[in-house]
């Protein structure tokens, strides 16, 4: 099955969102990825709702919305009501993350988990079935443009495999570091999503690099 593919408009050209929002929707991408940074749960800021109004009103993809932010809990009917169609909270933010995920689908949007790289697949054993999406990051959260880190690969086979044993339905998505070179090997240990920020859109030719993104054979 081909990946879906989730370009990240952290790396856009933020003067000409419009532009780069119209070129996805040509494009063979599957999901817009919206990464949301507060600046305290992760080391930089990048933009918040009236953005994603903004890009929800010329988008014609869903819109995948990474929340980088400490206490999401709190925003979650507001990420909604902007345009997001998922909505993926970090593990690490939330004591209360089986109570966060009920409260994303009570407002009818799929429901993701985010993992730092330090943060082991074995937590998930008891919430496995309650995700649509569990999101690996394969860099520390907060940048693009980032080294991917290789222990992401174990990650992901070790996530299939939970899955698998847990009889579970949750894509895995990867987020960080995505490129021609790190996608065939995560496809190969089970990946389904590909999030990628500078591969595609500091590319000469970005409609092409998604493409062949989702054309990788796994
Ligand atoms: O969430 C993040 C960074 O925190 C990612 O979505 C990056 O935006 C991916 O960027 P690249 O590594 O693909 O440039």
């Amino acid at each position: 099955m081909k990946p879906i593919i989730a370009p990240s408009i952290l790396a856009a050209d933020f003067a000409n969102l419009q532009t780069e929002i119209e070129l996805l929707n040509q494009s063979a991408a599957d999901w817009i990825h919206c990464d949301i940074m507060d600046g305290r749960f992760v080391p930089n800021i990048s933009f918040g709702l009236p953005v994603l109004q903004a890009v929800h009103k010329h988008a014609r993809k869903p819109l995948d919305v990474h929340l980088m932010i400490a206490d999401p809990q709190l925003y979650i009917e507001q990420f909604q009501k902007a345009g997001a169609n998922s909505i993926t909270v970090h593990y690490e933010a939330c004591p209360h993350l089986h109570r966060v995920i009920e409260q994303i689908k009570n407002v009818d949007c799929k429901a993701g988990v985010a993992l730092n790289p330090h943060t082991p697949v074995a937590l998930l054993e008891d919430i496995i079935n309650d995700v649509d999406l569990v999101l690996i990051m394969s860099v520390n959260p907060g940048f693009g443009g980032q080294k991917f880190i290789p222990h992401t690969y174990t990650k992901v086979a070790a996530l299939r495999e939970l899955i698998q044993s847990k009889n579970a339905h949750a894509l895995i998505e990867v987020d960080g570091g995505v490129n021609e070179e790190t996608a065939p090997l995560l496809l190969e240990q089970g990946a389904n999503v590909l999030v990628a920020g500078s591969f595609v859109f500091q590319a000469s030719d970005p409609l092409q690099t998604i493409a062949n993104l989702q054309n990788i054979a796994s």
